[in-house]
């Protein structure tokens, strides 16, 4: 997997703006967000036939910009909405079990806090693994504790040529300490969602992810 997609990898689900989330990935796939994640759960979180609905829209406006579509948990919505890719955690069902139901050319992303998941991500064959929280985080309510910049570079150590995303209240000013602790990029849900100007934002973490990148 090429690491580029991980620059600025937004994720969102309907209920993490007010305004319409099609408008607000719209906007964030032209301030050039360079991978995306559906992750809808919790409060108010759509259900059923409305969930599939709304998946197939945003991949269909994904596609139109060339971004990948991932599917957070669910691997059956996943399948159905013929995303790109899933992402799962360390509660989720085993990517060993997942490939063996899912596409060959999929995108298999999976979460790790410390070195011990690195490794069995590693081990199971993910593409990337997304490493955190790094910081505190509101978005998710079963958050674990949050390890920091030197939590990155932990499994930066392990984790070799494969490459990792940063996840868990990012916002702008972390961008650059977060790339010099060795994440390929970022992962942000609210510092784009609830943006006043999500295009803008979004291309401010593009540059910031690219200036450090051309800068380290
Ligand atoms: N959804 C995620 N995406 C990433 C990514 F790498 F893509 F940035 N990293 C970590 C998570 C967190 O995944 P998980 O621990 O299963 O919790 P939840 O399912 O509530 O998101
Ligand atoms: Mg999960």
């Amino acid at each position: 997997m090429d690491k580029e997609l991980l620059r600025v990898y937004f994720i969102m689900g309907s209920n993490n703006t007010t305004r319409d989330p099609l408008t607000v990935l719209e906007e964030a796939l032209q301030g050039g967000i360079t991978l995306f994640q559906f992750r809808e759960k919790g409060k108010n979180a759509l259900k059923g036939k409305a969930k599939l609905d709304l998946a197939i829209k945003m991949k269909r406006l994904c596609h139109a910009y060339n971004i990948p579509f991932i599917v957070n948990d669910e691997v059956d919505l996943a399948l159905e909405a013929k995303a790109d890719g899933i992402h799962i955690g360390q509660d989720d069902e085993p990517l060993i079990h997942v490939k063996k139901r899912c596409p060959e050319n999929w995108i298999y992303g999976v979460s790790a806090t410390n070195e011990l998941e690195a490794r069995h991500a590693v081990q199971d064959g993910a593409d990337y693994i997304g490493v955190g929280p790094v910081y505190g985080t509101n978005t998710k309510e079963d958050a674990k504790q949050p390890i920091g910049l030197k939590g990155i570079a932990e499994i930066r150590s392990i984790a070799g040529e494969l490459p990792i995303v940063a996840i868990g209240g990012i916002k702008l000013g972390h961008v650059f300490n977060i790339r010099k602790a060795g994440a390929d990029g970022v992962s942000v849900i609210s510092g784009i969602s609830h943006a006043e100007k999500v295009r803008q934002t979004a291309e401010l973490f593009c540059n910031y992810s690219h200036f450090t990148a051309s800068y380290s």
